[in-house]
C-alpha cells in the first residue's frame, strides 16, 4: 500500500471495501478494493484470483481497467481504474426523484440509446473475449464525472466460459437475474443480453423491469416473462427492443452481434466511432485514459443537459466509409458486428446525432 495513499472510502461490497486512493508517484486518482483474505476459504481465494486474472485481460475504454494487484496484511488490493461519476444506478435514482418532483420526466430515449449502445459495446468486447459478466446491473456501470461515458465493471462473479458455450454455476442478483439462471440450466452470453433488456427498461422507466415482495415471487415473475406494461413515452421500435432482449427463451433473445447492426443501434455506433476514431486499450501499466484517448473520448448528452438533439442524414456512401474496418475490428469495437455487414435498408436508414461533446472527465 506504500504506493498508494487512501483519500476516502467510496462503497462496500460483498467481499471488501473499496478506497479512493491517490498514486503517490503521479498524484492520479485509483480505486483500491481491499479483501480481507483472513477467514478466506481456498474456494473464495481461488474465486478471488480469478476475478484478478479476468480483470487482467479486460482492456477496453468502456471497462474499468485493472491496473495492479498485491496482498498486504491478510488483504488482497485490486488497484483499478477511478470512475468519478459514480453509479449509473445512483442516475436513475437522482431521475426518479426528479421526476417524483414532477420537475422533469424520463430520460430522453436518445440519451437511453447512447447509454445503450455503451454497455453494448463493452459486452461486445467481453463476449468476443468469451467472457461473460452474468451480474450485468445499473450498480455495476460506473459513469465519468460528466455522465457521459460508462464503464461496466465488477467481474467479481464474472466467470470465463473458455471453449464451453455454458456454464452452470448459478449467481447474480435477482431483479437482473435471466429465466435460465433463475432455472439453473446452462447459460451463456445470451444471459447478458436479458440483463441488458432489464437495464434498457430501467433506462426508459425509472424503475426494475421485474419487481416483487421477495425472491421467489421475483423469480416467477422472471421465468414467466411477466414484463411490466412499457410506457407511452417509448416508441414502438425501442418497446420491440425491450421485448426482444427479454425473451424468456434464450435461444431467441438477439446477441451483442445483432443489435450493432440494428437500425436503432446504428446511428449511435457509428457516432460513437467517428467520434473515438480508433478504441485504444490501454497498454501502458496506468489503466486511464492516455493523453491521445481522453482527449478524443467525449460523447453524450449528460443528465443536466438532457435535451432533444438535431439529427442529420448521411447518405450510403458516408456510410459505407464508416463500416468495420479491419483496425476497428481489431481493436475490438466492431468485433460482434464483422460477419454481418450493413444491409441497403440499414444504410438508407441511418442518421447520425449530432452531439456535443465533452471530455472524458
Ligand atoms: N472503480 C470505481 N470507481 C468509483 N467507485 C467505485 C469503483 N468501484 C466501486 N466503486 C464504488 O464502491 C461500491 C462498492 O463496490 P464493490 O465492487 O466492492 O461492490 P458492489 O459491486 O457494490 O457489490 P458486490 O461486491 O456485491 O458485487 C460501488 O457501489 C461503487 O459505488
Amino acid at each position: 500500500m506504500d504506493k498508494y495513499e487512501k483519500v476516502r472510502c467510496v462503497g462496500r461490497g460483498a467481499f471488501g471495501v473499496c478506497w479512493l486512493c491517490r498514486d503517490k508517484n503521479d498524484a492520479s486518482k485509483v480505486i483500491v478494493k481491499l479483501i480481507n483474505t483472513h477467514e478466506m476459504s481456498e474456494k473464495d481465494d481461488k474465486y478471488i484470483q480469478s476475478e484478478v486474472n479476468l480483470l487482467k485481460k479486460v482492456q477496453h475504454p468502456l471497462i474499468i481497467g485493472y491496473i495492479d494487484y498485491f496482498t498486504i496484511e491478510n488483504q488482497l488490493a485490486i488497484v483499478m481504474q477511478y470512475a468519478e461519476g459514480g453509479t449509473l444506478e445512483r442516475l436513475i435514482n437522482e431521475q426518479r426523484v426528479i421526476k417524483d418532483n414532477n420537475m422533469k420526466e424520463h430520460f430522453p430515449e436518445k440519451t437511453v440509446l447512447e447509454y445503450f449502445t455503451q454497455i453494448l459495446i463493452a459486452l461486445d468486447h467481453m463476449h468476443s473475449k468469451h467472457i461473460v459478466h452474468r451480474d450485468l446491473k445499473p450498480q455495476n456501470i460506473l459513469m465519468n464525472r460528466r455522465k457521459t461515458i460508462l464503464k461496466l465493471s465488477d467481474f467479481g462473479i464474472s466467470k470465463e466460459l473458455g471453449t464451453k458455450s455454458a456454464a452452470s454455476t448459478v449467481i447474480g442478483t435477482p431483479n437482473y437475474l435471466s429465466p435460465e439462471i433463475c432455472e439453473s440450466r446452462p447459460y451463456n452470453q445470451k444471459c447478458d443480453m436479458w440483463s441488458l433488456g432489464c437495464v434498457l427498461f430501467e433506462l426508459l422507466h425509472l424503475e426494475r423491469a421485474f419487481e416483487g415482495e421477495n425472491l421467489p415471487a421475483i423469480v416467477m415473475k422472471i421465468t414467466q416473462g411477466k414484463l411490466k406494461p412499457m410506457g407511452e413515452h417509448v416508441s414502438n421500435e425501442v418497446k420491440s427492443l425491450v421485448n426482444t432482449l427479454l425473451k424468456t427463451n434464450e435461444k431467441s433473445r438477439p446477441d451483442v452481434s445483432d443489435l450493432l447492426v440494428d437500425p436503432i443501434v446504428l446511428p449511435y455506433l457509428i457516432s460513437i466511432h467517428c467520434d473515438l476514431g480508433r478504441l485504444e486499450a490501454p497498454t501502458t501499466d496506468k489503466r486511464k485514459p492516455s493523453a491521445s484517448l481522453s482527449s478524443r473520448l467525449r460523447t453524450y448528452p449528460t443528465q443536466s443537459t438532457l435535451r432533444a438533439h438535431s439529427y442529420s442524414s448521411i447518405t450510403p456512401s458516408a456510410t459505407q466509409h464508416l463500416t468495420p474496418t479491419p483496425s476497428s475490428i481489431e481493436s475490438g469495437f466492431f468485433s460482434a458486428g464483422r460477419s454481418t455487414g450493413l444491409n441497403s435498408r440499414t444504410q438508407s436508414r441511418i442518421q447520425v446525432p449530432q452531439t456535443k461533446y465533452d471530455q472524458y472527465h
